[in-house]
This record gives structure tokens, C-alpha cells and sequence, in this order.
């Protein structure tokens, strides 16, 4: 597993202690091992971990990555010292292209219920993170993408981007899941139209519905979201956390209820002929792009 804790906090709080610099009176912490596909740094100061996204060329969500999400989820969710995640991507341009679509086509069927598996235990952790998640949207952000953004608590993004649950699109049906999420954050009138399009919002358009909350220059979404954490930090943390958890349970027990179902469902779907032609389409039409 490439997510480890490299430096303990006592060494790094040692450090920080010698060196009264600005920098190092940061406390900062990077939780995860060189090589590794997720950058994740605790700053021990402002009880802020910041997860970065760094998977060329487009942080697809296959099932590697998804397992290290899971584990860089748990250790913040674990760590007495966050108090606020932020979730971002290192990668320029893309925040995430969502699911890995080579994941679905032409799948080992083993492999592809433990893709799903592995991607509902990301979500429900997600959705219910009791730390205070902001999503720094810094690109592009169709599908999975948009789903991880929008089980955010709060979601800043840079302009000239895309966002939105775009699985018509590709001949697919977003799961009841991610409509449920999508329902939760922009209300009916907007996920039934959306959901049947398969519409990529541009970033202004999104925030006119309500999918993103706030707009930034590219070179503001990562401090607009430190500072707009401080909003939240304000709020006694257990009244805030008790009130999301009364609003999103109902969503996240609809799932656990139904997980096996839904893998089950999933793996019949997604192997039909037709659905199959439909992904192998799409994953030509990708590469045909760049021609
Ligand atoms: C009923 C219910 C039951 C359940 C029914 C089933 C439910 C499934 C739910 C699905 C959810 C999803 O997230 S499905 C995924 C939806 N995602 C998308 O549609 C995004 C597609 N990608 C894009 O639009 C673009 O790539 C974008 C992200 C904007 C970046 O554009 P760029 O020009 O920078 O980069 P590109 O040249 O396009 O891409 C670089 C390379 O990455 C590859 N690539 C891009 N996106 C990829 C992806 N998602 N998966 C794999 N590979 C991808 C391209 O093919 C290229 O490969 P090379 O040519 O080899 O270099």
C-alpha cells in the first residue's frame, strides 16, 4: 500500500519548535509515501488536511486509486487533529475525470463488483465525513468527479471549467446514488433535466443552479477554501456535525441497505452487449479527440 504515515507528528512538532519560521510554524505533516497518487498534508496548526489528486493524466477513479481515497479518508476521519478536509487535484486542468472507464469495458467481473464495492465504501465515507470537507474544484469535473465534489460540504471552483453528471452521455445511468446526491443538492426541477442530458455545467452555470457554491480565480480555490473553512470552524463542532448527519443519513442508509443489490445490479448493467458497445464508443471517441 503506498499511503503511509511518513513522519511522525511529534518529529515534525520537534521541528517546528527549532525552527520558528513561517514556514515550518505550520506544523505541517505529509501523510502519504513518495509515488503515491494522493498527496495528503495535516497541518497540525490550523487542524486543516488538504488531499490532493495527482494521478495522470486525469484522475480517473479506478480501483487502486478509489482503495487509496478509502485510506487517506480514514486517516483524516482518524486523526483527533483535522477538524476540516479539503479535497483537490494536482493535475492541471482536471480535478477528475471520474470513473476509470476502462474499469467498466470489457471487465473482469471479480474485479469490477470490487470496483464498485470499493467505490460505494468511498462514497458513503465521504458523504459522511464528520470533519467539515470542501471540495477546491480546479478543473474539470464530469461524472465521479462531480459526484465527489457534490458530497463535499461546500464547493469552491475556478472558472472555464465543466462539471455535472454526465453519464447519458456516454450511453450509462448515473446509479440512484448519485442522484440522490445530486437531488440533495439542486432539488428536483434541476437533477431531472440534468440526469436525462447528461449536462456538463460551464462554472458560472453551475453556480447559478446551486451544484457549486462559489466561484475563484484558479490561483484562489486553494486559499478561498482554507479561509472558507474558518467559517465553518466557528460553528460548535458537534451541533454542526450532528446536523449533517441528520440530513444526509437517510441518503447514505439507502445505500448500505441496498449495497450488494446495487453491485449486483451494476455488474448485470454494465456487461450487457449494448452498454458495452456504448462504453467502447465513448473510449474511442476520447482517443479520437486529441487525432
Ligand atoms: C442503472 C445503474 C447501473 C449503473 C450504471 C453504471 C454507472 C456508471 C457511473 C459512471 C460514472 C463515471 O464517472 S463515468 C466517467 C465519465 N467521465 C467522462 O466522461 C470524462 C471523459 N474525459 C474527458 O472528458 C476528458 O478526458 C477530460 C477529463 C475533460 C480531460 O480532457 P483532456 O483533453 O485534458 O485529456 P484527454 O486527452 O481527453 O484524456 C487523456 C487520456 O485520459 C483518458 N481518459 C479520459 N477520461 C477518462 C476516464 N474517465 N476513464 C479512463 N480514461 C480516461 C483519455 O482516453 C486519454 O487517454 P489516451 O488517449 O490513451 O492518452
Amino acid at each position: 500500500m503506498r499511503i503511509g504515515i511518513v513522519t511522525s507528528g511529534l518529529g515534525i512538532a520537534r521541528q517546528c519548535l527549532r525552527k520558528n519560521t513561517s514556514v515550518y510554524r505550520t506544523c505541517r505533516r505529509q501523510v502519504t509515501g513518495s509515488g503515491s497518487p494522493l498527496d495528503l498534508n495535516v497541518d497540525s496548526k490550523t487542524g486543516i488536511a488538504v488531499l490532493s489528486m495527482n494521478k495522470p493524466p486525469v484522475n480517473s477513479l479506478n480501483l487502486e486509486f478509489l482503495t487509496e481515497l478509502n485510506i487517506a479518508l480514514e486517516k483524516v476521519e482518524n486523526d483527533k487533529q483535522c477538524k476540516g478536509l479539503i479535497i483537490t487535484s494536482s493535475i492541471p486542468k482536471i480535478f477528475s475525470a471520474g470513473l476509470d472507464i476502462t474499469e467498466m469495458y470489457q471487465p473482469d467481473i471479480d474485479r469490477l463488483e470490487e470496483f464498485w464495492r470499493t467505490l460505494q465504501d468511498m462514497w458513503i465515507k465521504l458523504y459522511g465525513m464528520n470533519c467539515v470537507t470542501i471540495a477546491a474544484i480546479n478543473g474539470h469535473s464530469p461524472a465521479g468527479g462531480c459526484l465527489m465534489s457534490m458530497s463535499c460540504d461546500y464547493r469552491i471552483m475556478a472558472p472555464n471549467y465543466t462539471i455535472g453528471l454526465n453519464e447519458t452521455q456516454l450511453g450509462i445511468v448515473a446509479p440512484f446514488w448519485f442522484a440522490d446526491v445530486m437531488l440533495n443538492t439542486v432539488g428536483f426541477r434541476q437533477t431531472e433535466m440534468a440526469l436525462q442530458l447528461g449536462t456538463l455545467f460551464k462554472t458560472e452555470e453551475a453556480l447559478n443552479i446551486g451544484l457549486i457554491d462559489k466561484v475563484v480565480p484558479q490561483e484562489e480555490v486553494l486559499s478561498a477554501a482554507q479561509q472558507e473553512m474558518q467559517r465553518w470552524f466557528k460553528i460548535p463542532g458537534f451541533a454542526r456535525q450532528l446536523s449533517k448527519t441528520e440530513l444526509r443519513r437517510p441518503t447514505i442508509e439507502k445505500l448500505l441497505k441496498k449495497k450488494e443489490e446495487d453491485i449486483g445490479y451494476f455488474r448485470d448493467y454494465i456487461t450487457k452487449d449494448a452498454i458495452q458497445k456504448s462504453l467502447g464508443m465513448y473510449l474511442e471517441s476520447l482517443k479520437n479527440r486529441r487525432k
